[in-house]
């Protein structure tokens, strides 16, 4: 009889061919389809010596896999996830799993997963994290979807992600699009974090003047300290980096204008929806868009005149980490308590200790706080903000004063910490218990007979202003 492969992969790009061969390395044999035979040349090269193959004939590639196949999608999101479905599926059988492991909309997981489970193929939109070293040395991985059939591939995944003491970075995250929502969020949280990140480097180098060697230190030195994270590690390599073509530091040379693909957009668009506010998160997606308007800003700063940054010898590089370690917090408490409402809304189930616990290791937003994130989680399964955390509370305090020196100080030079700033006025209004919105109402009521409650009674009121 031919040989048969437990895994197989459809998309053999920069995640898939990683991945693929990261089942190999753990045992698992596995097959491969591309519609670029060059694609598949390359797997076979790099997978010499491992039981891994592959083909750009899909009738093939289906004939190859043991049953119940295990099929993951590591293609781009949208139109081609629907093309590769409806290709695969009329040559699969009753019980086989569809994984889409890209970074697909929710709702058109749900959307897919209904019309498979009429064919009695099951669906899994299945978040990936970690990029390209990732997917091929240990990612997190968040899969949603049936409960039992999940055990069908729960081996695989186990064993190819990233490990924290010996625990895999990969658990059910819930039922339906939830492994999919639970990236999108996961990808809002990691925008909010490069946006604080790089206010940090822009008040250290325009404002304390510290050179790329000073930063590559500093952000090595944080990265033991507790603001340890995959991107303040990666940061710190950055910053030593020299450009091929000029020798410069690359850092230097790298146009400012960031791009997106969409998660964190969708991330905010879909906390609106909730009514969960994520503000660090909708700030990220928009200094992204403000980077991108290239062209004007460099017109606005000839008009307005650029800014003549003057330093603070009261600011110190342990003001900016606290500063930043405190915007750190505020942030996965946003998209955390983002999670919890969208679980509750979307009747996924999410376990919030799992999801914390699944992201300490393997994705991009990995960092030392998931772990004191997890044992919040663990103290109240309830818990609908980590700021209500007394451990994250104690944390947040003691860096608070700093995050308003450095704010305070961004902002009277002129540099735009809005990553910043908007988590400390999140904190500042979730930690008041009298806001001023009851003007808002009052005015609510007297344009529009909008109606108030009251604070000393039940009920319904309007008042002819
Ligand atoms: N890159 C990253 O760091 C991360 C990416 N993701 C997500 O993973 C998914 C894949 O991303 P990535 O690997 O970067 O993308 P790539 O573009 O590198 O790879 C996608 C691959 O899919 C192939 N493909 C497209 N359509 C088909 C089809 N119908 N049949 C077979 N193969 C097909 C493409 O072939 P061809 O080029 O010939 O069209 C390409 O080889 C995306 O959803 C992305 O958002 C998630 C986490 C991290
Ligand atoms: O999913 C990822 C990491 O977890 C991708 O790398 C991320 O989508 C990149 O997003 P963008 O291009 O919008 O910055």
């Amino acid at each position: 009889m031919e040989k048969t492969y437990d895994f197989g992969l459809v998309g053999l790009g920069v995640m898939g061919r990683n991945f693929i061969l990261n089942v190999a390395d753990n045992n698992f044999s596995a097959y491969g389809l591309d519609t670029d035979s060059e694609k598949v040349k390359s797997l076979r090269e790099e997978g010499a010596g491992k039981v891994v193959d592959g083909t750009t004939d899909k009738k093939e590639f289906i004939s190859k896999l043991s049953r119940p196949r295990k099929i993951m999608l590591l293609v781009p999101a949208g139109g081609p996830v629907d093309a590769v479905i409806n290709d695969l599926s009329p040559l699969l059988d009753k019980g086989d799993l569809i994984i889409d492991g890209g970074n697909s909309f929710f709702t058109d997981t749900d959307r897919r997963a209904e019309s498979l489970e009429s064919k009695g193929i099951y669906f899994f939109g299945t978040g990936v994290s970690g990029g390209a070293k990732g997917a091929r040395f240990g990612p997190s991985i968040m899969p949603g979807g049936d409960k039992d059939a999940y055990e069908i591939v729960r081996p695989v995944f186990e064993a190819v992600s990233a490990k924290v003491n010996g625990e895999p970075c990969v658990d059910y995250m819930g039922a339906r699009s939830a492994g999919n929502y639970v990236k999108m969020v996961h990808n809002g949280i990691e925008y909010g974090l490069m946006q604080l990140i790089s206010e940090a480097y822009d008040v250290m180098k325009r404002g304390l003047g510290l050179s790329n060697q000073q930063l590559h230190n500093t952000f090595d030195q944080w990265n033991k300290s507790k603001l340890q994270s995959f991107l303040v590690e990666i940061t710190a390599e950055i910053f030593t980096k020299k450009d091929e073509l000029t020798n410069k530091d690359l850092i230097d040379v790298i146009l400012d204008k960031a791009k997106q693909k969409g998660t964190g957009k969708w991330t905010s668009q879909n906390a609106m929806d909730l009514g969960i506010p994520v503000p660090t998160i909708d700030v990220a997606v928009s200094m992204r868009e403000i980077s991108s308007m290239k062209a004007d800003r460099e017109k606005a700063e000839s008009l307005y005149g650029a800014k003549s940054i003057k330093g603070d010898s009261s600011l110190t590089v342990k003001d900016v980490e606290d500063a930043l370690f405190f915007a750190y917090i505020v942030t996965y408490a946003q998209g955390m308590t983002q999670l919890w409402a969208a679980s509750k809304e979307y009747k996924y189930g999410c376990d919030m200790e799992t999801i914390a616990k699944i992201w300490r290791g393997g994705c991009i937003i990995r960092s030392g706080l998931l772990e004191d994130m997890r044992k919040a989680y663990a103290r109240d399964k309830a818990l609908s903000s980590l700021l209500l955390d007394k451990d994250i509370a104690a944390k947040a305090k003691s860096c608070e004063v700093s995050a308003r020196k450095v704010a305070a100080y961004a902002i009277g030079q002129g540099i735009p910490v809005s990553g910043m700033v908007a988590g400390l006025s999140y904190f500042d209004a979730f930690t008041t218990g009298r806001l001023p919105l009851n003007l808002i109402q009052a005015q609510r009521d007297h344009f529009g007979s909008h109606t108030y409650e009251r604070t000393d009674r039940e009920g319904i009121f309007h008042t002819e202003w």
